[in-house]
């Protein structure tokens, strides 16, 4: 089955559900979306075992996060996630105190798939989605000082693993981090990223001069799926 049949599928079944049922509601959405993955036809999102690891690590930050960049959007269900997190740690004026989610996707399929979930949701107000290879979405808001030195305070790569090393020396470069950013990355057990584990594991240090901690938290998924996502904290930005 094509992304788009897929898609269209998705959208029907979350139809079958009545929209107040859903609307404002991101973690309803999310699981009526994990529901249809699970019982309906597979889809490549980020699963509630490993949101759950995602979320306590997020609440448990010293400093409260307002600014997260998402790399690889696809149908949005971690965008969803980080949104309803911000609005939960932030409440409902969570755009008024700054907090922004920005999510990079390069399929305009997805693109508008995703932005429907995130105003059915509730999100629009935070969440914007960026069309377009991730490394010039980043860019391009950089330059328009959309994101700041030190103003990023997670960033979550589950784009295609061959890019995170990359993006994440983006990140370095920029200077986007402050001291306790974190940097998550999905499926780094498989299909695997082991360029990006071995620098966040030899604790950073490339050109950025940026420094880690990290540590693999292994996830509830099913035997013979990805089940890894690897959290790592800046020590120095
Ligand atoms: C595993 S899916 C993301 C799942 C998503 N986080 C979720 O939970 O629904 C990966 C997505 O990354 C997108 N992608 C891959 N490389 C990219 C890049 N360099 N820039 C932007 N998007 C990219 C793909 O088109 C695909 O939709």
């Amino acid at each position: 089955m094509t992304t788009d049949n897929r898609a269209h599928l998705l959208c029907a079944y979350i139809a079958e559900h009545p929209r107040e049922s859903l609307q404002n509601k991101p973690w309803a959405l999310i699981a009526v979306i994990e529901e249809f993955v699970n019982t309906k036809s597979q889809m490549m999102i980020f699963r509630g075992s490993k949101m759950k690891i995602a979320r306590m690590a997020l609440e448990s930050m010293p400093v409260k996060p307002r600014v997260i960049l998402d790399f690889g959007t696809y149908i949005g269900n971690s965008v969803l996630g980080w949104g309803a997190i911000l609005k939960g740690l932030h409440g409902p004026d969570a755009a008024a105190q700054g907090c922004r989610v920005y999510t990079f996707e390069l399929d305009p399929g997805m693109v508008r798939l995703a932005s429907y979930l995130v105003q059915l949701a509730g999100l629009d107000d935070i969440v914007h989605v960026l069309e377009g290879p991730a490394s010039e979405s980043l860019k391009r808001l950089y330059e328009e000082g959309q994101i700041a030195r030190g103003g990023v305070d997670m960033v979550f790569f589950d784009h295609w693993e061959r890019h995170y090393l990359a993006d994440l020396l983006l990140c370095e470069e920029l200077r986007i981090f402050r001291e306790g950013s974190l940097a998550i990355a999905d499926n780094t057990d498989m299909p695997g990223a082991p360029q990006y584990l071995q620098h966040v594991r030899a604790g950073g240090a490339g050109p950025g001069m940026v420094r880690y901690e990290t540590r693999s938290y292994e996830s509830t998924a099913k035997k013979g799926r990805p089940n890894i996502i690897e959290i790592s904290t800046v020590i120095e930005p």
